[in-house]
């Protein structure tokens, strides 16, 4: 027996992708719907070899279904995960709406998984933004052995995180470079994107950090440790799917890079790629379609007292949204719902 299972937002980039990661992962599905907005009603998806319309979710009865996958951007799931989550439907949601409230779980199965259990609390789970995610799953297994006191990120971010209008900008900006009369000037971004690069992800703060800086600080805290000071600068670059990172790291206690490489190798959706020649290192176009959180460049920095730096790259649509949420939906079936 499996579950009946909703994905919203089907027809975007994550939503996509939640799909496609449920088929290969076989997640025990007896029931499925696919939801949009109105506009893409009667619309196709695919689900493994079988062909889904898509529903309004306006119209949607949320009535004897067991779990929603949201990927649908925070103003309409701040409508629509309620009416879920009161008719029994646990939601687990990939915008930002819910992940700070102290009650709701935010969750990496990497590394909070024992978090699950607070589902209960309003039967809505949080999904942590694209950046945090994959870092997170890096600090983990290093904090565990040596006390991360601090960490200074800066990331190069792809467009596919901005959704499908992010990735159609460098396509048709980049097209315009080349056709005359089809220059496409900035619109989903601040600036050109297409050969340039962009050091402002999401609305600026008051003390000058953009939100998305603010949430890779909030989130690691509250997934990992609240001890943990994060600095980080978010940085969209143009590249189509793939988060890179490049992360220094302060630790309380002394690691040798050679121990710190041998935990990353052990540790839970890792993968080391860190050859010391030409090409020995992952880029974010090979990562794309994986599902692993890929570790580069791993050494020692000698300018503190217990540093390293490593370079950090994973699917953001995969790792960064629709993965993790997959990984949370067979965590809650496996652990709480046991239908499966
Ligand atoms: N991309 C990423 O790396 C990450 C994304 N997320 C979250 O996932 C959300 C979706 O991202 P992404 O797939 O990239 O975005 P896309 O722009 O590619 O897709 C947006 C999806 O949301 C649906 N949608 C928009 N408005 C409504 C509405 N009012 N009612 C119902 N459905 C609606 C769209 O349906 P329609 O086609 O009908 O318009 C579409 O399916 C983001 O807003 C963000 O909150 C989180 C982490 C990472
Ligand atoms: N802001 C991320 C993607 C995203 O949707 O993040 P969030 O879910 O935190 O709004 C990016 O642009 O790469």
């Amino acid at each position: 027996m499996g579950y009946k299972v909703v994905v919203a937002g089907a027809t975007g980039n994550v939503g996509r992708e939640m799909l496609n990661i449920l088929a290969e992962r076989q997640f025990p599905v007896d029931e499925i719907a696919v939801l949009a907005s109105r506009r893409s009603q009667g619309t196709e998806v695919s689900f493994g070899d079988k062909t889904l319309k898509i529903k309004d979710i306006e119209q949607f009865d949320w009535t004897g279904w067991d779990m929603a996958l949201f990927a649908i951007g925070s103003d309409a799931t701040k409508i629509h995960a309620p009416k879920a989550a009161a008719a029994g439907c646990v939601v687990i949601d990939n915008s930002s709406l819910y992940r700070y409230d102290p009650q709701i779980p935010l969750i990496v199965p990497e590394v909070n998984p024992e978090a699950i259990f607070d589902y209960k609390n309003k039967m809505i789970i949080a999904n942590p933004n694209c950046s945090t995610a994959q870092m997170v799953v890096a600090l983990k297994p290093l904090h565990d052995r040596a006390r991360i006191k601090r960490v200074v990120v800066s990331t190069y971010q792809s467009v596919s995180g901005a959704g499908k209008d992010g990735m159609d900008e460098l396509w048709d900006q980049t097209k315009g470079m080349y056709v005359p009369g089809q220059e496409k000037a900035p619109n989903k971004f601040q600036k050109q994107i297409a050969f340039n690069v962009i050091p402002q992800i999401d609305v600026f703060m008051e003390d000058g950090s953009t939100k998305e800086e603010w949430k890779m600080v909030v989130e690691t805290k509250k997934i990992i440790d609240k001890s943990i000071k994060v600095s980080a600068t978010c940085v969209r670059v143009p590249v189509f799917v793939g988060h890179s990172e490049s992360i220094n790291i302060e630790f309380e206690d002394f690691l040798d890079e050679d121990e710190a490489r041998d935990i990353l190798r052990e540790a839970p959706g890792i993968l080391v790629i860190d050859k010391r020649e030409p090409g020995g290192y992952m880029t974010p176009i090979e990562c794309v379609g994986d599902y692993a959180t890929f570790i580069s460049r791993i050494r020692q920095d000698g300018t503190v007292e217990n540093g390293l730096n490593l370079w950090c790259v994973s699917d953001n649509l995969r790792k960064g949204a629709a993965l993790n949420a997959v990984q949370i939906a067979e965590l809650l079936g496996n652990r709480c719902l046991k239908k499966g």
